[in-house]
């Protein structure tokens, strides 16, 4: 086992995050263990996805550090499997939906590439875990958003990586296939030990699975368990403006204040009523 598997599979130390010259955040200290669920949260724009790409080695940060999966991050990494924010495929692409998933493959971690035969039975395990085998040889543009975005997912399983960031991959799904891919998410980190770390506006769907939040807002952020950070006093304190957070019927409503416009933003369709 080498000093990789046993530090913690995400580290930010005193991360600052920056862009075109302007500051989203900083003194970000973090480490998500292996096997853990993180959700980010928080409104459009406070850099939820710049933080995953500071992950995949796509952004710089200004100060600080960050590691993953025991390295430093670096574009390319079998380690990192990723889920981006969704984008419609082109209508005309010829791709199919196994063929995207098989894109996934990358040999195992020694470098040895699989046989053609073992990346496409393990792209139909994993395109069956998704519940996409009746439409996997369709070309992908001819498929619905939420079709296509449970074959991205698993195409980002196919590495088996260690790290899996998905970035809003509950966008277009339906109640009951937010569930399965929310299910197949924790069954992965709970037999794989893979860190999930998941930016989403749609925070009811994810609080069983989610052992913490990181919340980002106003340039600031809050980290705990979702009963440490989802309370009136800790988002108030971290938007600097009064903040409710009600329990309606088992769901969780934040409800901003007209002082918080950019609360007002966070508008998973059941979280954010504005005042
Ligand atoms: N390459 C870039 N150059 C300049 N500004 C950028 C760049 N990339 C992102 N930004 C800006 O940084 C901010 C954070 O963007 P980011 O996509 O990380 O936000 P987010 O929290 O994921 O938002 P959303 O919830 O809308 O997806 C935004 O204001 C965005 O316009």
């Amino acid at each position: 086992m080498s000093d990789a598997d046993n530090g913690p599979a995400v580290r930010f130390t005193d991360a600052t995050l920056s862009v075109g010259g302007r500051v989203l955040w900083s003194g970000l200290d973090l480490d998500v263990q292996p096997g853990e669920f993180l959700a980010i949260l928080g409104p459009n724009g406070t850099g939820k996805t710049t933080l995953l790409k500071a992950l995949l080695g796509l952004q710089q940060l200004a100060g600080g550090s960050a590691q993953v999966a025991g390295q430093t991050p670096h574009r390319g990494s079998s380690q990192v499997g990723y889920v981006p924010q969704q984008k419609m495929f082109d209508a005309d692409l010829g791709l199919r939906g196994v063929d995207l998933v098989c894109l996934g493959a990358d040999g195992d971690r020694f470098g040895v590439p699989w046989s053609r035969k073992r990346v496409r039975a393990k792209a139909a395990e994993l395109i069956e875990a998704v519940g996409a085998t009746s439409y996997a040889s369709a070309p992908i543009g001819r498929l619905s958003g939420g079709e296509q975005q449970r074959l991205r997912i698993a195409q980002a399983l196919m590495s088996d990586p260690k790290v899996l960031l998905c970035d809003e991959p509950l966008t277009s799904l339906d109640l009951r296939h937010q569930e399965g891919v929310l299910e197949l998410l924790d069954q992965r980190r709970r037999q794989r030990n893979t860190a999930v770390l998941m930016v989403t506006h749609e925070i009811n769907p994810i609080l069983p699975f989610v052992d913490r939040i990181l919340y980002l807002a106003a340039g600031r952020f809050a980290q705990g368990t979702p009963d440490e950070v989802l309370t009136s006093e800790r988002l108030s304190r971290l938007y600097g403006t009064p903040i409710d957070v009600l329990r309606v019927r088992g769901r969780v409503v934040v409800v901003g204040g007209g002082e918080a416009p950019e609360a007002t933003h966070h508008c998973g369709a059941d979280v954010v009523i504005p005042a």
